[in-house]
């Protein structure tokens, strides 16, 4: 019952356009998911399926057993968080704390509760720099981390990160990496659309990938990446690691650096007998 499921679900827009076609798709709570597709694939639309900004013109969406049809977009919200691709499209607030506290407030919450809420999101996302500026003035790289943190004070058990690496440094992306352990010790879901794909292979347990439409394949990742019909009809990238080995004629399907020095290191060992 703690899932979200998609049955069937397909949505259509205003101008007649499909976005989404027939998508089944069932995600447990504490699993980590990576969308993964090329552009217009539907990505963007299956992900505002879970969040409830589109509901299912066709089939149906359940948030922990709810049909979506029946919710509000305000009450999907308490269970599912949304991190926006660009956080330009979600910052509105004076300043990056009242930017964290604004729904907080809304759901008047106790002080203590803001305040502890707060704090963790702040520290999860390292921004304790940023606290006073104005979200617009924060470099575009912690300005996402500010839009996460937004989110994660919301506590939901679902989150979507949308391109949560775009814009950032290795640092950047440990952070996001460190993050993603914490949230699964707490068991949340999290649910990533990324065209990166070396952080998909690295911090994901789960791959979906979508090509015009349609949900193609739902694998681990090395299944995925190593699958050339889904690698070309999602028109994704194998992680440059996966690449390599196939370069050098290593035959094993390799996804991941260690993988890749083990796999060097142990055929360059000297031999013992050389004197
Ligand atoms: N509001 C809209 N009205 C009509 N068509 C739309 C709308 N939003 C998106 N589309 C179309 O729906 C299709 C799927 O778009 P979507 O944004 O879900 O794809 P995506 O896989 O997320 O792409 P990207 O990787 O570029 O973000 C595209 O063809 C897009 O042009």
């Amino acid at each position: 019952m703690k899932s979200i499921v998609l049955k069937d679900a397909t949505f259509i827009y205003p101008n007649d356009h499909i976005a989404n076609e027939e998508l089944n798709l069932k995600i447990n709570r504490g699993e980590r998911v990576a969308i993964v597709g090329q552009n217009g694939a539907g990505k963007t639309t299956a992900v505002k399926l879970i969040n409830g900004l589109n509901k299912p013109t066709h089939g149906d969406v359940f948030i922990d057993g709810k049909n979506t049809k029946d919710k509000t977009v305000a009450q999907i919200s308490a269970y599912v968080g949304y991190v926006f691709q660009n956080p330009d499209d979600q910052v509105f607030n004076n300043s990056v704390e009242d930017e964290i506290e604004y729904t907080l407030r809304y759901l008047k919450l106790p002080s203590e509760e803001i305040e502890r809420r707060v704090k963790r999101a702040v520290e999860l996302t390292g921004i304790e720099d940023f606290l006073d500026m104005k979200p617009f003035d924060v470099p575009f790289a912690i300005r996402k981390f500010v839009t996460i943190a937004v989110i994660l004070a919301l506590e939901t058990p679902y989150l979507i990160l949308d391109e949560p690496t775009a814009g950032q440094d290795l640092k950047g992306i440990n952070k996001l990496s460190k993050l993603l352990d914490v949230l699964e010790e707490e068991e949340k879901t999290v649910i990533t659309i990324s065209h990166d794909m070396e952080f998909v292979a690295d911090n994901f347990t789960r791959v979906v990938a979508m090509a015009n439409k349609k949900i193609i394949a739902d694998d681990i990742p090395r299944n995925i990446f190593w699958n050339e019909s889904v690698v070309a009809a999602s028109k994704i990238k194998k992680p440059e690691i996966g690449e390599l080995a196939k370069e050098v004629g290593i035959e094993e399907k390799i996804i991941y650096r260690d993988e890749l020095v083990n796999k060097i290191s142990c055929s360059s060992k000297p031999h013992t007998n050389i004197k």
